[in-house]
């Protein structure tokens, strides 16, 4: 097999498990993700891959060798951290030869190499600058031209924009991907910014404390959330979740959630037969719902109401929290209607995409999935 693969993987300190029993695999050429909140683990599973840490159980394989207990340096990878391990009293040339010298490679092969990455990240003009000169996003083009220049096996990224501001973030992330397709071996990247995650990753694993809660494409995870904490973590704002009951009225499944009926497909009919759907957690993404000003396009919809408690206009989009009859909230994540906007204390008139909703069982809190 080629990629990267790790395989139960897991890791304690002082008795606390940090890393509990992680497995994935990633393709030659994927870029793959880790996301997740902040101390979830995400960065010991990099130290654990690059071999700067040791599992307390689980393998690490490369290209289907085991590589769990090699070095750092036997792994062959090329690693850009938030730190970026730059030597700050040498020059942006030798930060970037250290890792090809220390591998006995010749003067004018080196010479070539950094020529051609240099240039690639515009940073020809600094090599005779020492690094402690350079600002940040500067190092963190050096740090990446020192993993470009090796024909590492796997590439590891651990949060390496966050110290740069926007623009520069933009930038760098090209640079990440246009590495990557140029090296089409795997790369790790984490980071807890979902946005980063969305708009890099062919697949995302969503990392919590410890746990893997699923992996998927970006369009699986935001459209089926595994569990509830995926739905109330991914998501500007994340997926409402209330909790409904499901009914068989007038030949059909619907779920009530306050006084809101939606109509469930017919696909929902073997789980709902085999489930207490008396009582259960009904996931409602945001962007699924038909705002007011589009309901003369869907004159199918069934229409409902609910007062606006608050109006948050983003950039093109605006958010409403609407107020349901049982005291819960709904979030609704509507596109500008170029017109006035909605005003808090309005009764809003709304339909919702039915084909989007998410049912969960309420005490596993784990996904229902219906039957295609
Ligand atoms: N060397 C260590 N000794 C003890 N505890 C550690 C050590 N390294 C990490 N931890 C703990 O392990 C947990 C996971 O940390 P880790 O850095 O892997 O999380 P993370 O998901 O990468 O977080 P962040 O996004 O903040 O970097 C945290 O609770 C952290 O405090």
């Amino acid at each position: 097999m080629h990629g990267l693969e790790v395989r139960n993987l897991v890791k304690k300190y002082q008795n606390t498990l940090v890393v509990d029993d992680i497995s994935f695999q990633v393709a030659d050429g994927e870029f793959f993700v880790l996301l997740g909140p902040s101390g979830g683990g995400k960065s010991t599973i990099l130290r654990l891959i690059s071999g700067l840490e040791a599992p307390d159980a689980g393998q690490v394989f490369m290209s289907g060798r085991d590589i769990t207990t090699a070095t750092p340096r036997e792994r062959n990878l090329g690693m850009v951290f938030q730190d970026y391990g730059i030597y700050p009293n040498m020059n942006v040339f030798d930060n970037i030869a250290y890792g090809l010298q220390a591998r006995k490679m010749g003067r004018a092969e080196i010479e070539k190499r950094i020529k051609i990455t240099a240039d690639k990240l515009g940073l020809a003009e600094y090599l005779p600058k020492l690094a402690i000169d350079l600002s940040g996003g500067e190092q963190q083009r050096v740090a990446l031209a020192r993993a470009m220049v090796k024909d590492a096996d796997t590439y590891l990224f651990d949060e390496p924009l966050a110290n740069l501001d926007p623009k520069l973030r933009y930038r760098a992330r090209r640079d990440i991907q246009s590495l990557h397709r140029q090296k089409q071996k795997p790369s790790i990247y984490v980071t807890h910014d979902q946005s980063e995650a969305f708009a890099m990753a062919d697949r995302i694993a969503v990392i919590a404390k410890g746990r893997l809660q699923q992996v998927g494409t970006p369009d699986e995870i935001l459209q089926s959330p595994a569990n509830t904490f995926m739905a109330r973590f991914i998501g500007t704002p994340p997926m409402n979740v209330l909790e409904g009951e499901c009914v068989y009225e007038d030949d059909r499944y619907q779920v009530k959630v306050a006084d809101l009926r939606f109509s469930l497909d017919p696909t929902w009919k073997h789980v709902l037969q085999a489930t207490d759907a008396s009582h259960l957690l009904v996931g409602l993404n945001p962007a699924a719902f038909i705002p007011a000003w589009e309901l003369a396009d869907y004159p199918d919809a069934m229409v409902h109401h609910a007062q606006i408690e608050d109006v948050e206009p983003l950039i093109g989009e605006v958010v409403l929290t609407l107020r349901l009859t049982d005291g819960s909230y709904l979030r609704v994540l509507c596109e500008d209607s170029g017109v006035a906007l909605p005003e808090v204390g309005h009764i809003f008139a709304f339909a919702l995409d039915e084909a989007r909703i998410c049912l969960f069982d309420i005490l596993t809190e784990k996904a229902l999935q219906p039957a295609f």
